[in-house]
């Protein structure tokens, strides 16, 4: 950097500002436009495609410069933000005519990603929160706290696990966290490799006219969390927050807790290949008519409940409305026409709303009554309490009607806002122009008149004011005295006279008057609905609930779902179940419907079955029929019976987390652990192929370890998908486990895809079909095809690879496949496969029952070895 003391004045009040701002790009107004300097502009002009000059081009150090139009500096803005960066806008707060010496500049707004609220029409379904972190040493716990703030939605709760904290900010997909000093570097580094904007923030700014937004909070962490997060925004906002609302504090175990990889996996709110909303349960639940709704439709998706009141309160309303057809097509006729209040409320809050905002307020205001005689129709016990909350805030929509014209314009400045009659003052300065236009008129006839010239005319610019304009061939003819010139153009020249320039001076004073005037009355009525904000945001609430209600209701009636029916006893039974989203995709006519049966007896069901049967699709329609059943709505079958699951574990595909630098096999045991440590008999496990990303036998020793710890500790009701047909024996063992498999037949050598589940394991898999189908060389395949022979014909060692289990109490070993007592024995002994032929001894039969009665898990690794090596020592007698 330059050196301070050889800077230009402007240059020392441009450093002085930046280093108030070291981490965000500066856009300094200058006259037109927003300059950056020095390192902001090299940096700047390359994400914003600019062109780089710089100033005092010809002195020895010159400084790097690039700047925007100030008209356009939105986008620029825009682009930055997107990118993770912060933008300080420093405007000039005296008119450079006017000023003294150099003009003041200050920063008026820190534009960050997590505070941004300008945002276009694609993002109007889509939260953007500010979230803030604190850490209490004592305690141990962290308070976390989101905010909106665009609606004024403010939350916060207290969470004791790092885990617990970067799920949530996945949740919520925040793109900056506020922290203070206490959270450690760690943390801040894991945030920074998700891509979310770390701001540093320890120090608490009181706030008398705010304090209220924390009353009653209840932990001294919570509280604090929120604390900083209302410093920040007003650090940085800079601007009236006053649509921000009382915080609320919130349990994340009051919910179905699914971590992040889950919501991912499931494709509930981004698709996995383009992260867009297309494909997803939100695609395809999403029938909301206002933008609200369509944002409390996506926070109910990742927040299911597992109240099971609630649930039922959720699923009564959508009945209620899916059974009344003619009702509900009347309410999405009302709401379609409901523009979003929540952000509406947001910018009258901000001071930012014009004209036009109000007119949209307004018309979402005249809906009401509308909404409300609709929920009159209906059965008042269900929807009573949403009605209750529809207030009318008639006396805003009737300001509104009476105060601002049906169509003003985008500016609140320029006039032409303020209805007629609304303002005496401002109609006797409309009157005034109004005459003034009339008295142009008359002159313009006179004139003509009086010079002969037919094509005289009068007219108005905002250089030269009122002129009139006479054609060059006519100029002949215009008296010498009256007339004085003020422009020429090629073909006609434009004067004035003393009366015009008369007249001209009290129009336009009348307009500028007018002008004002209509500014002062707007920025009243502002004031007057700012007044109603709260109001605004309950009837906010009342009528998006009610939106996602109703489109659950018509999604439920184009789809075909039905009303779960909920038990506390275990039991799920799904007939005929579909996966809504890929029968969307593929047509109703060619999904084939398929039963889940999990009752108390069963636990666990193994899914075998070629690749591309259904096996993924199969364990992801039951999670999406429980979040679907969770959040109140309906679910595709063609009936069911649901347990209330208290969490969801998945994994399932191949998400790497290539962020997180670690292998796919790594990652798949840290999920698998994550389940295994936290599921509880109340919970749903999906393990996709769990254990094909290692060697076979690590694999498949994984993936029968992990089905019997879950079987016999953990008792969750679990799915688990299998290429291992070798673990299809453990129903034997596991006597909650059923095997079930989706069927494919052969036809001319030609494998085809059944999709239907059936009981049972399957009888083969059909690998180097799929392979063929993919369109591998035939000769490739032919190779396969001998080679798989042969290590059929060879009994593959997997094959002949003995059952031994976890089982806490292990039954007596099943006679069927390999499993039989010797190769039981097999797995703990030197890799001896030959058949025994010889009856056994007393010695070796007594060996085996102590292995049968051996309880493993109650072991440590070092004693099985220990028995092992004794056993061994006695068999070898
Ligand atoms: N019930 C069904 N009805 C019709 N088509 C289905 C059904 N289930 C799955 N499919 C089709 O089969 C394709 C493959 O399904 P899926 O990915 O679930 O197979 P998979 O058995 O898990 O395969 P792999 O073992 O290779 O992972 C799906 O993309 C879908 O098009």
């Amino acid at each position: 950097m330059a050196n301070a003391t050889k800077l230009t004045p402007m240059m020392q009040q441009y450093q002085a500002v930046k280093d108030q701002y070291p981490d965000a790009f500066l856009m300094y107004r200058l006259g037109d436009f927003y300059e950056l300097f020095n390192e902001d502009a090299i940096k700047g002009s390359q994400i914003l495609e600019l062109t780089l000059t710089s100033r005092n081009r010809n002195s020895k150090d010159p400084i790097p410069m690039c700047g925007v139009p100030h008209r356009a500096v939105q986008n620029y803005v825009d682009i930055l933000v997107d990118r993770g960066y912060k933008v300080a806008i420093c405007e000039q707060m005296e008119d450079p005519k006017l000023a003294k010496g150099m003009v003041k500049r200050s920063v008026t707004q820190l534009i960050t990603p997590g505070t941004r609220t300008e945002s276009g029409v694609e993002n109007a379904k889509n939260n953007n929160y500010l979230t803030a972190l604190v850490y209490d040493d004592q305690t141990k716990q962290y308070g976390f706290a989101y905010a909106e703030l665009s609606t004024g939605e403010l939350k916060t709760s207290q969470l004791g696990t790092v885990d617990t904290i970067i799920n949530e900010a996945l949740s919520l997909q925040t793109k900056e966290v506020v922290v203070d000093a206490k959270v450690s570097d760690a943390l801040v580094q894991r945030f920074t490799k998700l891509g979310i904007l770390v701001s540093h923030q320890d120090e608490i700014k009181s706030m008398a006219e705010t304090s209220y937004l924390t009353e009653g909070l209840p932990s001294a962490v919570q509280k604090r969390s929120v604390a900083i997060l209302l410093t920040y925004i007003t650090e940085t906002q800079k601007r009236d927050l006053a649509h921000l609302q009382r915080a609320v504090a919130y349990e994340p175990s009051a919910f179905l807790k699914m971590d992040h990889n889950s919501q991912y996996n499931l494709e509930l709110t981004q698709n996995i290949r383009t992260k867009k909303k297309s494909g997803t349960l939100l695609w395809l639940l999403d029938n909301t008519k206002t933008a609200m709704g369509g944002r409390k439709l996506k926070r109910w998706l990742v927040r299911p409940l597992i109240d099971r009141q609630t649930i039922t309160n959720r699923q009564n309303a959508v009945a209620e409305l899916l059974n009344h057809y003619f009702e509900r097509s009347q309410l999405t006729d009302a709401l379609v026409k409901v523009y979003d209040l929540e952000r509406l409320a947001g910018r009258v809050a901000f001071g930012s709303v014009n004209g036009r905002d109000l007119i949209q307020l307004k018309t979402s205001l005249d809906q009401i009554p509308q909404i409300k005689y609709c929920l009159g129709q209906l059965d008042q016990k269900i929807l009573g309490p949403i009605d209750a909350h529809l207030e009318p805030v008639d006396d805003v929509s009737r300001l509104i009607e009476a105060a601002i014209v049906d169509e003003p314009p985008i500016s609140v400045t320029e006039g032409g806002i303020i209805k007629d009659g609304y303002s005496h003052q401002l109609d006797q300065y409309r009157d005034a122009m109004q005459n003034g236009k009339q008295w142009l008129a008359e002159l313009e006839t006179r004139e003509r008149k009086a010079t002969g010239i037919n094509n005289l005319k009068i007219g108005y610019n905002h250089v030269f004011g009122y002129y009139i304009e006479v054609t060059k061939v006519n100029l002949g003819k215009l008296p010498k005295d009256r007339y004085q010139r003020k422009q020429t153009l090629t073909n006609a020249e434009r004067f004035s006279t003393p009366e015009l320039k008369e007249r001209e001076s009290l129009i336009l004073e009348a307009q500028e008057k007018s002008k004002s005037l209509e500014y002062e009355l707007f920025v009243e009525v502002r004031d007057q609905v700012k007044k109603s904000i709260q109001r605004l945001q309950r009837l906010a609430d009342a009528v998006s609930t009610l939106d996602v209600l109703q489109s659950f209701a018509n999604v439920s009636e184009e789809y075909r779902l039905v009303r779960p029916e909920l038990n506390d006893a275990h039991d799920l039974e799904i007939i005929d179940g579909r996966h809504p989203v890929v029968e969307k995709v593929m047509g109703r006519q060619s999904y084939v419907p398929n039963d889940v049966k999990m009752n108390s007896d069963t636990n666990v069901l193994l899914i075998t079955g070629p690749n591309m049967s259904g096996k993924s699709t199969y364990m992801r329609q039951l999670a999406l029929t429980v979040v679907m059943t969770q959040i109140g709505c309906f679910v595709p079958a063609k009936s069911a019976k649901m347990p209330i699951f208290d969490q969801i574990f998945t994994r399932i595909g191949a998400a790497d987390d290539l962020i997180s630098g670690e292998s796919t096999f790594m990652v798949e045991m840290k999920e698998s652990n994550q389940a295994l440590q936290q599921a509880t008999p109340n919970s749903l496990i999906l393990f996709d192929e769990l254990g094909r990303g290692t060697a076979t036998y690590d694999g498949m020793a994984l993936a029968q370890s992990i089905i019997e710890y879950v079987h016999n500790y953990i008792h969750a009701k679990t799915l688990f998908s299998t290429h291992y047909h070798e673990l299809t024996a453990l129903d034997q063992e596991l006597a909650q486990l059923k095997n079930v498999h989706v069927g494919a037949s052969e036809k001319n050598g030609e494998l085809v895809f059944l999709h239907k589940v059936e009981p049972g394991a399957a009888d083969k898999s059909y690998g180097i079909h799929v392979a063929k189908i993919a369109g591998l060389p035939a000769p490739l395949l032919q190779r396969a095809d001998v080679i798989l022979k042969d290590l059929e014909a060879h009994a593959s060692p997997i094959e002949s690879q003995p059952q031994a289990t976890l089982a806490a109490t292990p039954k007596p070993a099943p006679a069927s496949k390999s499993g039989d007592a010797d190769g039981q024995l097999a797995l703990f002994a030197e890799p001896d496969r030959t058949p025994r032929t010889e009856p056994m001894s007393k010695n070796d039969q007594r060996i085996l029952n102590e292995l049968a009665q051996t309880d493993l898990m109650s072991l440590t690794p070092m004693d099985v070895m220990n028995r092992v090596y004794e056993w061994k020592r006695r068999l070898k007698k």
